[in-house]
């Protein structure tokens, strides 16, 4: 079996959850590859298996058939080496804000020392703007000020892939706005493989270097938009008329993901997920 040159690679992975109506099928022969240091966003329809797939990449779960890798090793169990985030950002309350981004370090076994760490965390939490509030309690920050000190809890081990799955789906527009920009501060400071879930196509166009569309379910890559944006994308690059022609490649996607649309109205480019995974 040939080992795997992406830091994320699902091949032909197909999965179906056992109920007690019978089983349900959720994934079906879904490939994807995702380069080292490159960042991948996956949208489809609700209930199509998203969650499923970061479960998967993350080892929580082992597909029925096919392969999941994961830098250059085959996920057999949970990985430490990933990072995550969701919608709901989880801080323990009886931890400051910098005690509970150095959680991982507690957990995860690191090369850093303490002090490294702890110097670590106080940088990224400049970074994303909590300069200062170090020392408070999860309760005495706002949402997004929560889900600021949650990305940097998920990379404070240096984690070979970052799954986010939803982190600003709960946030209001300006915030979640604000948010994507830090995302790409971070990137900028330090490349990290990113895997992140969303329902905003907007949000993947801004963040991503691919957008792969699920099916319907069960799901398979049914298309991969590779988004020929800078490197380090401004809000006023979602304006830009290949932002917005990408935007309306995605929607058609979508649509047909849905069975609201055929291919044959399809606008024009993009790769078919066949193609840009050959
Ligand atoms: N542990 C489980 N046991 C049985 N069915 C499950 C389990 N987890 C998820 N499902 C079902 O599998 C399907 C895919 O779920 P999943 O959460 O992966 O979808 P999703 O694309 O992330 O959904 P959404 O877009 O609504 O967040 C859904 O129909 C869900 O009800």
């Amino acid at each position: 079996m040939a080992s795997s040159p992406y830091m994320i690679e699902l091949r032909e992975v197909t999965h179906a959850y056992r109920t007690k109506a019978g089983p349900l099928p959720v994934l079906d022969s879904l490939s994807i590859k995702i380069p080292e240091n490159s960042f991948a966003a996956v949208v489809g329809p609700s209930g199509c298996g998203k969650s499923t797939l970061t479960r998967l990449v993350s080892g929580l779960m082992k597909p029925n058939e096919g392969q999941v890798w994961l830098h250059s090793q085959l996920v057999t169990s949970p990985r430490p080496t990933v990072g995550m985030a969701f919608q709901n950002p989880v801080l323990l309350e009886w931890r400051t804000i910098l005690q509970n981004v150095l959680l991982p370090m507690e957990i995860v076994r690191s090369p850093m020392s303490r002090a490294e760490a702890e110097a670590r965390a106080r940088h990224l939490l400049e970074l994303v703007g909590l300069k200062g509030f170090e020392d408070k309690r999860p309760s005495e920050l706002s949402g997004g000020m929560r889900q600021r000190a949650s990305l940097c809890r998920s990379i404070i081990h240096k984690p070979d892939v970052l799954i986010l799955d939803e982190p600003f789906g709960a946030l209001d527009a300006f915030t979640r706005e604000d948010l994507w920009c830090t995302m790409h501060d971070l990137r900028e400071e330090e490349p990290f493989t990113c895997l992140l879930i969303t329902h905003d196509l907007r949000e993947s166009v801004f963040l991503a270097d691919q957008v792969i569309v699920l099916s319907g379910r069960p799901a398979h890559a049914q298309y991969v938009l590779e988004v020929d944006l800078p490197g380090k994308r401004s809000l006023d690059d979602l304006y830009s008329p290949r932002a917005v022609e990408m935007l309306a490649i995605l929607r058609h996607q979508i649509q047909v993901a849905q069975g609201r649309a055929t291919d044959a109205d399809a606008p024009l480019d993009g790769h078919p997920a066949a193609e840009a995974h050959a």
